[in-house]
């Protein structure tokens, strides 16, 4: 294992503060870093794609548990710390600069990829709903080529992901994360970890695809949440009665309309998309 300086150090002698503006909060803690590295499993020859390097730390514990890393990194000050990394990691570290939210992650990685990445909170989200096949993703890719998303995100966004119905937490967010996809939080990161310490607590979300469920359309079942949870106090016979066909497919269904949409689980949302699809 190659010999490196300490991150602080890195940090120092390429005079890389954090940058607001760039949703900068670093992680220095090697345990905690490996820790990440792990969530995934065994990394030993994988190709893993991280999105926001910064100045290396995850990238180093990624690449200290055997994986072949694409690093995308928009912050050129980093480039040079990065460069590092790479003589250390000879053919195993490839740094791509840019801005991850308009590469083609699939072209790039040209092979099955894990996905780790500590983001800024908003990209991470945006991202991840592109990961998983939002509006705009083609519906049929699926599974997907990345076989694992392993991301940080702010507490509360995680526990919407994971969110189980009847829980406040329970929305778009979790059906859209749960429909084809199995999701759990990984590790809590206390916001005493980050240089600086964001205001709120972090967590891991770990996801991996799952069997798609047969004749169901993504897109409708987009816009059922989207109707359902739009109104999330009403019951779903006021917040459907625009969906043509959906109140009949409740009915069809047994599911009584006078629920609301918190109560319905993930495979009741899926069934009444398989009927409107
Ligand atoms: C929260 S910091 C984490 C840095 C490092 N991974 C760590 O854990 O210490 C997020 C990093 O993502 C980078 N970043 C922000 N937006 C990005 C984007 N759209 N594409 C690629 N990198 C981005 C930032 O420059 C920053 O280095």
């Amino acid at each position: 294992m190659p010999d490196l300086p300490p991150l602080r150090e890195v940090i120092a002698k390429h005079g890389l503060s954090a940058s607001k503006a760039l949703g900068q909060n670093f992680l220095f803690d090697a345990q905690l870093l490996d820790r990440i590295a792990a969530v995934p499993g065994d990394l030993h020859d994988k190709a893993v794609l991280e999105i926001g390097p910064g100045p290396g730390g995850l990238t180093r514990a990624l690449l200290k548990a055997g994986a072949r890393v694409t690093a995308i990194e928009m912050d050129r000050r980093c480039l040079p710390a990065l460069a590092e990394l790479e003589a250390a990691f000879p053919g195993r570290l490839r740094v791509i600069e840019g801005d991850a939210m308009k590469l083609d992650h699939d072209a790039t990685m040209g092979e099955p990829y894990a996905v780790v990445a500590n983001l800024p909170y908003n990209v991470g989200t945006a991202l991840f709903v592109r990961w998983l096949g939002g509006p705009k993703a083609n519906e049929n890719a699926w599974p997907p080529q990345w076989t694992s998303l392993t991301l940080m995100f702010q507490q509360e966004v995680a526990q919407r992901i994971v969110a189980q119905p009847g829980t406040g937490a329970y929305g778009r967010l979790a059906v859209l994360a749960q429909w084809r996809s199995t999701a759990r939080l990984a590790m809590k990161v206390h916001r005493s970890a980050f240089t600086p310490p964001p205001k709120v607590m972090s967590a891991i979300v770990h996801l991996e695809p799952a069997a798609m469920p047969e004749g169901v359309s993504a897109p409708t079942l987009e816009r059922i949440t989207e109707a359902a949870f739009g109104q999330r106090r009403k019951m779903l016979r006021q917040s459907l009665k625009g969906m043509p066909g959906a109140l009949a497919a409740l009915e069809r269904l047994g599911i009584d309309p006078q629920r609301r949409a918190e109560t319905l689980s993930v495979q009741e949302f899926v069934a009444i998309a398989r009927e409107l699809s």
